[in-house]
């Protein structure tokens, strides 16, 4: 499948105890192109994240890829359908090497995976002089990159990458962006939760602004900095 929608996100509502995180969310993200979602802390952008990748239940709504409403299915189910996340906080296996990281986030064994997969990924995150490198040894950016390979690996339809800039340097901010806009693809979706507003600007084709679990705002990140509710609840602060 390629253009059109990707992601349909109706009426979700998600509790943790009497607490409502997510509340009659409804959002549309269409294949090809890169969503950014924010909001203040607490606003329910890493709750969506984890609702769509099965890791946390919903209390209500669907999630629809392609024609498959997502809830209700595993985590596992999720993935081999083409749903990938990267967590805030980078998560490799520092004793492993690089190329085995990304080996892992193949989801099938190397010898089942297209031939040359491996080295083709780890040239579009930029680690391939630093393929036999233990993990462990990485940097804070380098280890951020190697991730995007691990849920890259598997050649996601959606992709979905929760602070990719935090605590990086300015080099290496500007360098995750070129990746991110070189993933753009016409049968990928890719959404990126970020607090980087200059981040977001240079990544994002149109940007969620969440507030109490809620769509604050949507449209392109010109248009988000110049809306008074956002400046109010999120941009002011
Ligand atoms: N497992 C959980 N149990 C209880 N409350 C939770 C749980 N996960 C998230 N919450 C609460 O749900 C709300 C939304 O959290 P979430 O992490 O989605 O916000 P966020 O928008 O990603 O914030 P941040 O920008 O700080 O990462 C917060 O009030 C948070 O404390």
């Amino acid at each position: 499948m390629s253009g059109g929608t990707a992601l349909v996100i109706d009426g979700l509502e998600v509790e943790f105890g009497r607490f409502r995180a997510v509340d009659n969310l409804s959002l549309a993200i269409d294949y090809g192109e890169v969503r950014a979602l924010i909001g203040p802390n607490g606003a329910g952008k890493s709750t969506v994240l984890n609702v769509v990748a099965g890791v946390t239940p919903a209390k209500a709504g669907r999630i629809v890829l392609d024609d498959t409403d997502l809830i209700g299915l595993s985590e596992a189910q999720i993935a081999r359908k083409g749903v990938r996340r990267k967590f805030q906080k980078p998560s490799v296996f520092e004793v492993l090497t690089v190329r085995e990281n990304i080996e892992l986030g193949l989801g099938v064994p190397v010898a089942k995976a297209p031939s040359g997969r491996i080295d083709e990924v780890l040239a579009m995150v930029n680690l391939t002089e630093l393929a036999d490198r233990p993990a462990g040894t990485l940097a804070h950016g380098q280890k951020q990159w190697l991730e995007i390979g691990m849920v890259l690996a598997s050649d996601p339809k959606i992709l979905m990458l929760d602070e990719p800039v935090a605590g990086l340097t300015d080099e290496e901010r500007q360098r995750t962006a070129a990746l991110i806009r070189a993933l753009r693809r016409p049968d990928r979706a890719i959404v990126v939760v970020e607090h980087d507003m200059g981040f977001v600007e240079e990544i994002a084709d149109k940007v969620t602004v969440l507030h109490e679990g809620r769509t604050l705002f949507e449209g392109p990140m010109s248009r988000v900095r110049e809306d008074a509710r956002v400046i109010e609840v999120y941009l002011g602060r």
